[in-house]
């Protein structure tokens, strides 16, 4: 299965944090080394690595480059300076998927902890961090799976939008790891993808890792999926998320809102699938998740080629939000959700994940 970061050692002992860039698949496989904390932050910012999850795995190995440098003091107190001064770099990158903030809240109490340990040893336990994130993801990836199968018939056709699988999260996926999940116990899975305007993610991304897979996926542009639900041929709405609010409120990529009305004109449920390093309990609700806008160019080009008049207004939101009223269930690795089932659950659970600073 593709992956969307992983690290070699090089002969002086650094580690360089090796992208596949998103932006050219997947007609070329380009590694995209890092080697500093503001070379992962361009790459975050510019979608080389992109998807809730994978952008939050791609911050802590980023805060463990920035400790790897040479620029990281010696002293623990100027090295928790510097280290802040790191994560602030990182954390200005992309404002919605909150999994880019709950990675770094999960790296600042290990390099406060380390502070004052020798440079090589500080790196060392920073990047074991970032690996076990990674690794962490993965696991929880295949637990949606498991949970999230289980919803679907044992022949099912599924219609999800964007990229919510192997290249958006440490491995497997979230809305994908659902459909491997169903496929892996025995059942019968067909997917439509929304291409997902504009940056292409469900054209360029499912469709590569679906085809990869041998599940059959019938690629259509967004403003098909109505047609086809109302053709009777969906029998569930499957979308990843980037940030899921304490009410359920999701913010997920640009059209997911949509989505959720056809799929409740059309009696389709809608699910979102998540882990909950996804889960925010800090936001309230969907109206206080900050949505990314993006460059007009997105909407005007079609890579080097002018697709729009020049000097037309663009509006370029990168994500949406879906009401809690829409979702049929939210898919975690902790079992399936009914929205205020969740939100009844973040208010009472001990163990909460570290939460936003956004
Ligand atoms: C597994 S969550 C993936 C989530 O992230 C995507 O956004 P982007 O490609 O802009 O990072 C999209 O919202 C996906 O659902």
């Amino acid at each position: 299965m593709v992956e969307a970061i992983w690290t070699t050692t090089e002969k002086d002992g650094r580690i360089t944090v090796h992208l596949i860039d998103q932006r050219e698949l997947p007609t070329r496989e380009i590694d995209v080394p890092c080697r500093t904390h503001k070379e992962m932050a361009d790459a975050i910012r510019e979608m080389v690595v992109r998807g809730a999850p994978a952008i939050g795995i791609s911050a802590a190995f980023g805060i463990a480059l920035g400790a790897q440098e040479d620029l990281a003091p010696s002293d623990g107190l100027s090295f928790s300076s510097y280290m802040e001064e790191v994560a602030l770099t990182i954390g200005q990158t992309r404002p919605t998927a909150v999994n880019l903030f709950w990675a770094i809240e999960r790296m600042r109490p290990v390099w406060q902890k380390i502070a004052s340990h020798p440079s090589r040893e500080r790196t060392r336990i920073l990047f074991a961090e970032a690996q076990a994130i990674k690794d962490d993801d993965i696991q929880r990836n295949r637990k949606i799976g498991t949970h999230g199968q289980a919803l679907l018939p044992s022949k099912a056709t599924v219609l999800t939008h964007c990229n919510a699988g192997a290249l958006a999260t440490g491995g497997y996926g979230t809305a994908l790891g659902v459909i491997r999940g169903a496929v892996e116990a025995g059942k019968s899975v067909s997917v439509f993808a929304d291409e997902t305007r504009p940056y292409l993610q469900g054209a360029r991304l499912t469709a590569y890792e679906l085809a990869a897979d041998g599940i059959p996926t019938t690629l259509i542009t967004d403003s098909m999926a109505a047609m086809v639900m109302s053709q009777g041929r969906i029998d569930a709405v499957i979308v990843g998320a980037d940030r899921i609010a304490a009410n359920g409120d999701t913010a997920n990529k640009v059209g997911t809102y949509g989505l959720s009305v056809l799929a409740r004109e059309h009696g389709i449920p809608f699910y979102v699938a998540a882990p909950f390093s996804t889960i925010d309990p800090r936001t309230p609700n969907g109206q206080a998740i900050p949505i990314e806008e993006r460059s007009a160019r997105e909407v005007t080009h079609a890579g080097e080629r002018r697709m729009a008049p020049e000097g037309i207004s663009v509006y370029n939101p990168a994500f949406d939000v879906t009401p809690a009223r829409n979702i049929s269930a939210i898919i975690t690795e902790r079992g399936v959700f009914r929205p205020q089932e969740l939100s009844d659950y973040l208010s009472s659970a001990s163990s909460q994940e570290p939460v936003s600073q956004a």
